[in-house]
């Protein structure tokens, strides 16, 4: 890649046995190619050295944010989030407005992530989840121009040049963003932010740590922020894109759209007489699990999982030195013919335990959208839940038809970081259910 040698492994028994029998040994990052690490320096959570510092984080990450207990006392919260985005689409179908389908969604995963990790609400009135979503995107567009300029050899330091603005620009207006939410949070705990009765989010935790000289580890506030950072950039644009492919897919297959709205009826009722899907539903959807799996496996979010080999070690009959940079091809082991029936085919039944022709060759290994390991995602469990919900959510509630009058989604895809469609998924939601399905959730004041 560019300047850097890696080893590309696209073979899902090889992924499998790196993921389980040389975990520690692949539990490393690579050296980013960025020269200059973006925005705040080598401080951050995803691209940490596997050691102390990210043992400790993954730590605070399991047992303060996503642990069962942690996502079971947040459910409020993303039930409120959902609520909203169905009143927001709600206001759309009555004005026969187009809804871009992609800023809608970041829109909920950026508020449930900043109330889940900071206790704060993106308004809606000044726009403030408009600014977090321009800045992710400005992010990941500079990221992936900085990724390209490193691969240029010669002009490598040209391409630099011309990205000098962006790159002093973005980090700017993030690093201002955050410490204002640091300095809120500060003056909420008294200034001190080591007082525990007010310790009520992962935030004040990590600010507390910070300020501790006896800490089992030594967090600085530049390592809050590009925590918070990662999980931003890390949680939100994979959740929002991985919706927007069950979507697309959805109302390319109207058949397997009837079939989710069938099963989401029978289960909770009818869209005139129902209840808003809960999470505590989705084990009771077998269909709506294997629609959103075969969205995810087609169109993996993350394409490729970056690793760094940490000793050397023997892969498959493949000597691997120390040092060297992996890359598990995420999308070309979903796509392999050894494991999947037809895998080009969109067939959600291969999902489903009861179907004979099951679609899928070899239970082992094959399916790692959210990777693997010990470095694998740490906020599926969390994406899971919204993407289920929202598309359960938008299936029961709404019918779909995109706004330039054409029958099915252009799935063409973009090139960067994440999987996306290339082209923005605006459709016109038209309201099929009571609107007392959301309007009876009760949602807080912003
Ligand atoms: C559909 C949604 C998502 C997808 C497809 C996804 C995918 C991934 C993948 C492939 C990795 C690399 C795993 C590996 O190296 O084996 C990863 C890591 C990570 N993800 Fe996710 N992710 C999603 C949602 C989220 C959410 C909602 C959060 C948090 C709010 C999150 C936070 C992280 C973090 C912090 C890491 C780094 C873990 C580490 O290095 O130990 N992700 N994700």
């Amino acid at each position: 890649m560019g300047s850097y040698p890696v080893v590309l492994v696209s073979s899902p028994p090889l992924a499998d046995e790196i993921f389980r029998e040389h975990d520690v040994s692949f539990a490393g990052k690579p050296e980013s190619p960025l020269a200059d690490r973006l925005l705040f320096g080598d401080s951050g959570f995803v691209t940490a050295p596997y050691g102390e510092y990210w043992r400790f984080m993954k730590k605070m990450c399991v047992t303060e944010l996503f642990s069962t207990r942690q996502l079971e006392r947040s459910r409020s919260v993303r039930r409120e989030e959902l609520a909203r985005f169905l009143r927001r689409l709600a206001m759309k179908s009555q004005a026969t407005a187009a809804v871009d389908l992609r800023d809608e969604l970041l829109t909920l995963g950026n508020n449930i992530i900043c109330r889940m990790a900071m206790s704060m609400k993106c308004s809606e009135e000044d726009n403030e989840a408009k600014r977090y979503r321009t800045l992710v995107n400005a992010t990941r567009d500079l990221t992936l121009k900085m990724l390209l300029t490193s691969m240029l050899g010669p002009f490598k330091k040209l391409g630099r040049f011309m990205l000098r603005k962006q790159a002093t620009e973005v980090p700017a207006r993030f690093d201002e963003l955050l410490e204002g939410i640091l300095k809120k949070h500060e003056e909420r705990s008294g200034g001190g932010a080591d007082d525990e009765t007010n310790c009520d989010d992962l935030m004040d935790i990590l600010l507390r740590v910070s300020k501790d000289p006896n800490a089992e580890v030594n967090v600085t506030r530049k390592n809050i922020k590009a925590f918070f950072l990662d999980l931003f950039l890390a949680g939100t644009g994979t959740t929002t894109d991985a919706t927007v492919w069950v979507m697309a897919e959805l109302i390319n297959h109207p058949e397997v759209f009837k079939r989710v709205r069938k099963e989401i009826h029978d289960l909770i009722g009818s869209s005139n007489n129902g209840r808003l899907v809960e999470e505590t539903d989705i084990p009771n959807l077998p269909y709506l699990q294997a629609v959103v799996k075969e969205a995810m496996r087609l169109h993996p979010p993350v394409v490729v999982v970056p690793r760094a080999c940490r000793e050397t070690c023997n892969v498959g009959g493949f000597d691997i030195p120390k040092g060297t940079a992996v890359a598990i091809n995420v999308y070309s082991i979903m796509r392999d013919p050894a494991v999947w029936v037809n895998p080009d085919d969109y067939s959600p039944e291969r999902f489903l335990k009861s179907s004979d022709d099951s679609g899928r060759r070899s239970h082992h290994g094959g399916f790692i959208p959210f990777g693997g390991g010990r470095r694998m995602c740490v906020g599926s469990a969390m994406a899971l839940s919204v993407i289920h919900c929202a598309v359960a959510a938008m299936v029961h509630c709404y019918d779909w038809k995109l706004e330039n009058g054409e029958e099915s989604v252009n799935m063409e895809t973009t090139l960067g970081f994440n999987m996306a469609l290339a082209k923005p998924l605006v459709c016109l939601p038209k309201l099929v259910c009571a609107e007392s399905v959301f309007q009876s959730v009760e949602v807080s004041s912003l």
